[in-house]
């Protein structure tokens, strides 16, 4: 199936239709390495975020997906095109994007509710005003009986937990999730899912969700978008994810237009994974 490319200017498909959150327009991101030619990881490339819309990106590993989060997040910046936040040219960091990676920033000396309320404090609040919210923020990821435990005493999907309330506490507009779920096992990786997305629910944030897991694409958000294998990828498949809200992600995958959804982007998708694995692949 064809997929029309969203370009820039092109009305939203999403909730949040109208303002929109991330535009990339044309955005291209060299690296320069000692004694080798400049490597031009992502070609001149355009997406769009609306304010609220949830977007996730997929492609094949190494092709350019952290870096394009990279830049939105003004971590790098490109050697070409534009990165305007809420319709403001980015300049040095993105400070209305939260960013959380794969793997959690969490401070092993502090306990789980200190690691949330340092994120305020740092930005000003006050320690008691901090502390409240952060106790709020780990109720709301249902970790109200863990405050008083440290990295070390949690499972893996509670240190995400933590690592998302320490994300969601300072109320960013924008998300930025770097592959977040991808260190836990896979029912827990639902579990989280459908936790963020009951988070989201609240006030819909502007998502950039980059994952390698195609089902997890499509269960979380309202686009997935693909990028080509690299050297300079760019995006070239944008499809809309029309499953009703609110979803569980896990009894989502069981709806027939989610196999069909999976089937066509899947098409897509998968001559990019063929061109980064060559003939390993089956
Ligand atoms: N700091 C850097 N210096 C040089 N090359 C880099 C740097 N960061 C990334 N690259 C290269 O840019 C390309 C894109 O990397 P990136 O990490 O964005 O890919 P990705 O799609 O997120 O990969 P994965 O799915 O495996 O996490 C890769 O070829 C990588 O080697």
């Amino acid at each position: 199936m064809e997929t029309a490319l969203r370009r820039p200017g092109d009305a939203m498909a999403s909730p949040g239709a109208g303002a929109l959150a991330v535009a990339l327009d044309d955005v291209s991101i060299s690296f320069a390495i000692k004694g080798r030619p400049v490597f031009k990881a992502v070609a001149p490339t355009s997406l769009h975020v609306g304010d609220g819309e949830f977007v996730a990106i997929v492609g094949p590993t190494g092709c350019g997906k952290s870096t394009l989060l990279n830049a939105t997040a003004g971590l790098l910046k490109p050697a070409g095109g534009r990165v305007s936040i809420f319709g403001e040219p980015l300049a040095g960091l993105n400070a209305k994007a939260g960013y959380l990676f794969q793997q959690d920033a969490l401070m092993p000396w502090k306990t789980a509710l200190d690691n949330v309320a340092i994120a305020l404090e740092i930005g000003g609040t006050r320690r008691a005003e901090a502390l409240a919210q952060g106790r709020e923020w780990l109720g709301r990821v249902g970790l109200a009986r863990f405050t008083d435990r440290y990295p070390h005493e949690l499972s893996g999907g509670q240190r995400k937990r933590v690592a998302l309330a320490q994300v969601l506490v300072r109320d960013p507009k924008i998300l930025l999730m770097d592959e977040p779920f991808g260190p836990l096992d896979a029912q827990t990786r639902q579990i989280m899912g459908t936790l963020l997305l009951r988070l989201w629910a609240r006030d819909r944030k502007a998502v950039m969700f980059v994952t390698h897991d195609l089902e997890e694409a499509i269960a979380l958000s309202d686009r997935v978008v693909i990028m080509s294998a690299g050297p300079e990828a760019r995006i070239i498949g944008d499809f809309p994810i029309d499953l009703a809200r609110p979803r569980d992600t896990a009894d989502i995958r069981l709806d027939p237009r989610f196999h069909q959804l999976h089937r066509e982007i899947w098409n897509q998708l998968k001559a990019e994974v063929v061109k980064t694995y060559g003939e390993e692949m089956p």
